[in-house]
């Protein structure tokens, strides 16, 4: 089967490029050979490669600095989304859209259903929101897969920064009153190759690690599993303190809470979910020793 990934640099298209089953026959391009938010050279790249499913792994995902790129952020994750949706509805081609837990508001206080309505809180989710929107109207066969807190042994993330930073100091404030739950490349792309085994699977699905954290949390368990690990010195002592959102102002808001519910995916497309925790060990350990 032939599959075409798009944002071939990005965390998760890296990992979806490392754990490819054999039996597929990936096409992975980057911005440069396929900039999503040309409706041309979308339409052309789908044409000339002719993929099965066209994975979107590309995403405009600065947070903060979609609030002062708003037209750059929603050309990406916008208008991005609905050109592939496009070109996938005129060629009869499966598309797996990849979203986020930003596009809720934080106000729950237990896991957000797939179907709840969303309200995002910045830019950044309302762009990812209005990207869903357009996927589902013109091409409601699609999956779109919201996911969470993403982290990956490489690449610009919590974890490798959270890294740096106890390497280098010795205290650390991290944010205590946001709740989500870090996710792993790894679970991400073994759920995108399960969905794509699966043709019957359509509509919105989340996928996360299982659990539940702060970032306090996972700063903690980052510090004790990357010692464990090897990846910070075994007498390096950083102390880690809560701290709250108010203390630590952003240019945009996040979500206080917004861990996903899962149990569309685990029972409609039969994917088993270990704990954040455990996803976390393993993926230290192999940054430790690839
Ligand atoms: N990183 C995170 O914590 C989270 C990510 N997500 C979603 O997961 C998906 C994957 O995220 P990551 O791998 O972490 O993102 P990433 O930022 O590592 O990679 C995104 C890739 O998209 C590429 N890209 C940007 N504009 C493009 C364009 N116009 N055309 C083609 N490619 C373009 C970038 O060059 C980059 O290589 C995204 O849809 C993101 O919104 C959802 C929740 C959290």
């Amino acid at each position: 089967m032939k599959i075409l990934i798009t944002g071939k640099n990005g965390q998760l298209a890296q990992e979806l490029h490392k754990r490819k089953p054999a039996n597929i026959e990936l096409v992975a391009l980057d911005r440069n050979d396929l900039d999503i938010t040309n409706a041309t050279q979308v339409t052309q790249a789908i044409a000339e490669h002719k993929p099965e499913v066209v994975i979107n792994a590309a995403a405009y995902t600065a947070v903060d600095k979609a609030e002062s790129e708003k037209e750059q952020a929603y050309a990406v994750n916008a208008t991005g989304p609905e050109n592939l949706a496009a070109a996938c509805k005129e060629f009869g081609i499966r598309l797996i859209h990849v979203s986020t837990d930003f596009v809720f508001d934080g106000q729950s206080s237990t896991p957000y259903q797939p179907q709840q309505p969303v309200r995002p809180l910045g830019v950044y989710g309302e762009s990812k929101a209005a990207g869903e929107a357009a996927v589902q109207s013109l091409l409601p066969e699609a999956v779109i897969l919201r996911t969470a807190w993403v982290y990956s042994a490489h690449g610009a993330n919590f974890t490798n920064t959270m890294l740096r930073l106890m390497n280098e100091r010795d205290q650390l404030g991290v944010v205590a009153d946001q709740i989500g739950t870090p996710t792993s490349t790894h679970t991400l792309a073994e759920a995108i190759y399960t969905l794509i085994e699966k043709p019957q699977a359509k509509g919105t699905y989340h996928c996360t690690d299982a659990g539940a954290a702060s970032w306090y949390d996972f700063a903690v368990a980052i510090y004790e599993e990357g010692k464990e690990a090897g990846l910070l010195p075994a007498e390096k002592q950083v102390q880690i303190k809560p701290i709250a959102t108010a203390d630590y102002p952003t240019p945009a808001a996040r979500p206080a809470y917004s861990v996903l519910d899962k149990t569309s995916l685990v029972a409609e497309v039969g994917i088993e979910l270990k704990h954040w925790r455990q996803a976390l060990r393993q993926v230290l350990k192999e940054k430790a020793a690839p």
